[in-house]
């Protein structure tokens, strides 16, 4: 019986079903597969990684009935559709949001959108500092595992780790997304920074108000502060702005080198800043990074101006 199935077939999902795969059979559904199947190997997003013979891949979701865990690995903007569609498939079973983001539809993250659409199910939510890339070459990972279950948490965590993948579980969903959701906006605004040649000491400053903004939100919609600090929020925050390896530091440094972005990635964070700042807006939480980055990647402001005007808020206490 395959008791672990992952729905994505981009770099996150085929480099998750790789490591999965060395401790037993996995099955990973793509709505395309492409040459994936001929190929044994995901070329067009996880190049030069060969998929394990445990590893079977599928088109219909009617073969995930076996699975007990199911990770979901869709881009957040299309989780909302695919699960209108789709939750018959899936209600029942342990389910692992690996989306980081805030639906722009609803306001809600990955694990709202899921225990929403699932009623039966129990959700989890998968976060933290990793690059598919290093998860599939096996390079030492940690993790947050959050599932309020008290139960499925801890068998979660234990099923979900490999010698080289480690989670730290949690029982704080809210506070494991929100960090994976508002990371990826800072990261954009740390790549505006860098590519707009304002320097390491400003990429800091902005990491650092970029973390107190997020635990402003986070803590406001009911997180533990810890969790803001740990693996999800902290950890994830200094690998996504600091790396080359980002699609959403990328983005934010063609934005303000002024060159045009990659085509084709998934830069979560253009969507979340939008969804965010509304968040935020209706709550009366103030995030001005967040909001920035909104502004521009909404073409309503340049990265200069909004530099100008975040050195030129009023000042204030840390
Ligand atoms: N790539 C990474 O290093 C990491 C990614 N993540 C998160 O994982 C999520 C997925 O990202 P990636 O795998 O990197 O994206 P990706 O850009 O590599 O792949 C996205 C995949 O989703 C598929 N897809 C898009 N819409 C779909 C739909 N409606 N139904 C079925 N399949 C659909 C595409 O065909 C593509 O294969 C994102 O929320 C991202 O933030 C989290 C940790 C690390
Ligand atoms: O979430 C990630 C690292 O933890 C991947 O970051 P990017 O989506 O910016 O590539």
């Amino acid at each position: 019986m395959t008791a672990i199935a992952i729905i994505g077939a981009g770099a996150f999902g085929t480099a998750l079903a790789v490591t999965l795969a060395q401790q037993g059979p996995v099955i990973l559904w793509a709505r395309d597969l492409r040459d994936m199947a001929r190929d044994r190997e995901n070329r067009a997003r996880l190049p030069g990684v060969p998929l394990p013979t445990s590893l079977s891949l599928t088109q219909d979701l009617a073969d995930l009935s076996a699975a007990s865990i199911v990770l979901v690995a869709l881009p957040m903007q299309q989780l909302g559709a695919f699960l209108a569609r789709n939750a018959t498939h899936l209600d029942g079973r342990s389910l692992v949001a690996c989306s980081k983001g805030v639906d722009l539809a609803s306001g809600k993250g990955p694990s709202a959108l899921l225990a929403q659409a699932c009623p039966g199910a129990t959700v989890a939510v998968l976060t933290g500092p990793s690059f598919a890339a290093d998860i599939a070459r096996g390079l030492p990972t940690a993790l947050t595992l959050a599932c309020a279950d008290p139960v499925a948490g801890p068998a979660l965590q234990a099923q979900l780790s490999t010698p080289a993948l480690r989670l730290y579980r949690s029982t704080d969903l809210t506070g494991a997304e929100l960090g994976g959701a508002v990371k990826n906006v800072i990261a954009i605004a740390a790549g505006m920074v860098m590519g707009a040649g304002l320097g390491d000491s400003a990429r800091a400053a902005l990491m650092t108000r970029g973390y107190a903004e997020m635990l402003r939100l986070a803590v406001h919609l009911g997180a533990r502060p810890e969790t803001l600090a740990g693996l999800s929020g902290l950890g994830d925050l200094v690998l996504t702005c600091t790396s080359d390896l980002s699609r959403n530091f990328r983005f934010g440094r063609a934005l303000g080198a002024g060159s045009a972005p990659e085509e084709g990635a998934t830069v979560e964070g253009v969507a979340t800043a939008r969804a965010i700042t509304a968040l935020a807006r209706n709550r009366g939480i103030d995030m001005p990074i967040t909001t920035m980055v909104a502004a521009v990647v909404g073409g309503e402001l340049t990265v200069a101006d909004a530099m100008t005007a975040l050195m030129a808020r009023p000042l204030k206490e840390e």
